[in-house]
């Protein structure tokens, strides 16, 4: 059935996506920048037609959104009709990347082949100092290269909201980039959003034991999730390709660096949730900005531009966002360059004096979030959201 349907697709592919089914070999390409050059894609492109195993109809769907954003830019296509099935699920893959730039689209594109490609590739194949992917991630992308381990938050359909498997996946991949040999750790999203934050379906797998033992456990994750940051020991940059909501925008305050392109916003809607804020923000937060700029953030949901989030601390600095990733990367290659164990041990000196308040704080906000996700406020905002998008 997947295989017929991807046959009736490829007459509505590019020819390139016509030939996915051939042995695999070693994927060569110029890493030297971390915007793709049109050379990368291209040798991609080639790569795509080497795989030895059809990756399967969603990863081809992602393969296909982004080439066409890359060569085309965003969806100008009609929407095809609800009963054109194939046809409607590339549009809607290609419509979902909304108004990402060119080059990321190109950027990405080269990572999803390079991830592939790798993932059919046994571990002794791969020669040491050459990108090195890690797979068995199903929600992130995880890559490692000169000195950047780089984490990129991979359900861009969703907005990159994080569900439960994408909490433990980022705890697992920050425990590995904390013992890995890079240097600094990037954490990114791929697609038009940073992340929208909490998966609100988190909320509608309730347990035997009922909401209370899903609000116990939830805390417990949260708690677990917000600590690994708190811990972590190498320096740790966020690139904001988009808006972030909620929890994302919570956790850059543990962050190290914060660049955001102008595109970016940030908001934290927890009172319009019948939620409290996490991630330590009812600390940091007020630390950063001072508690009325906090107060509006946080209590209020005001949402800020990538500008007055830079102009509140909260952000290290805006780039626009046609060059947002060339220079981006360029200053974080740099960064990897300086002698790892100093800035590690920088980052103690810097940060460890907080670390017994900020994990106090962490167990206290989930706590009161514990109390809050059995709330009717909290409870209705959540059916709100979910009927709205008939999820119910
Ligand atoms: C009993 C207790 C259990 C609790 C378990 C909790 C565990 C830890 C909790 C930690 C606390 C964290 C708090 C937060 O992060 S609060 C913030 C939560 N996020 C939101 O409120 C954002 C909700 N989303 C939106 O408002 C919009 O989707 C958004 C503005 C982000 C984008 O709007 P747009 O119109 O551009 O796009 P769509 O809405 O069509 O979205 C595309 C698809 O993505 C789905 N989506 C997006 N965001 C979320 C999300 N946060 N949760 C679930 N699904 C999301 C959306 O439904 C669309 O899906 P479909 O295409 O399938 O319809």
């Amino acid at each position: 059935m997947a295989i017929a349907a991807w046959r009736l697709a490829q007459r509505w592919c590019p020819s390139y996506l016509q030939v996915i089914s051939f042995p695999v070999v070693q994927l060569h390409m110029n890493r030297a920048a971390m915007t793709a050059s049109q050379k990368d894609f291209e040798n991609a492109m080639n790569q795509v037609k080497l795989l030895k195993k059809d990756p399967g109809n969603e990863v081809k769907l992602k393969l296909y959104a982004l080439y066409k954003q890359a060569t085309e830019g965003p969806c100008n296509m009609p929407k095809p009709g609800v009963f054109d099935l194939i046809n409607k699920a590339k549009w809607d893959a290609w419509n979902t990347l909304g108004s990402l730039p060119k080059e990321t689209a190109r950027q990405n594109y080269v990572d999803l082949v390079s991830s592939l490609s790798s993932s059919l590739e046994s571990s002794s194949q791969v020669e040491p100092g050459t990108d090195r992917k890690s797979t068995g991630y199903e929600t992130l992308m995880v890559t490692s290269e000169g000195g950047i381990t780089k984490i990129t938050l991979n359900r861009p359909a969703k907005k990159n909201a994080i569900n439960v498997e994408m909490y433990h996946e980022i705890m697992r991949a920050l425990k590995a980039a904390s013992k890995d040999d890079s240097s600094i750790t990037v954490l990114t999203g791929n697609g038009d959003y940073y992340s929208s934050g909490n998966d609100l379906t988190n909320f509608t797998d309730i347990p035997p034991g009922g909401v209370e033992e899903k609000a116990k456990n939830s805390a417990i994750l949260l708690r677990e999730f917000v600590g690994c940051f708190i811990d972590f020991p190498k320096p740790l940059i966020a690139v904001v390709n988009g808006p972030a909501v909620g929890i994302s925008v919570t956790i850059l305050g543990l962050f190290d660096v914060v660049y955001a392109s102008d595109r970016a916003t940030f908001h934290t809607p927890f009172s319009h949730l019948g939620q409290s804020p996490e991630g330590c923000s009812s600390y940091t937060f007020l630390k950063i900005m001072g508690p009325a700029k906090a107060t509006e953030m946080l209590v209020f949901g005001k949402k800020l531009t990538a500008g007055e989030a830079c102009a509140q601390g909260l952000v290290t600095a805006v780039f626009p966002d046609s060059t947002f990733q060339k220079e981006v990367w360029t200053r974080l290659k740099a960064f990897a360059k300086l002698p790892p164990n100093a800035m590690r041990i920088s980052k103690e000196v810097i940060r460890n004096r907080e670390k017994e308040k900020l994990h106090a704080v962490n167990a206290e906000e989930c706590s009161v979030l514990q109390e809050r996700w059995l709330s009717d406020e909290c409870m209705n905002a959540v059916v709100n959201f979910l009927s709205r998008k008939s999820k119910l």
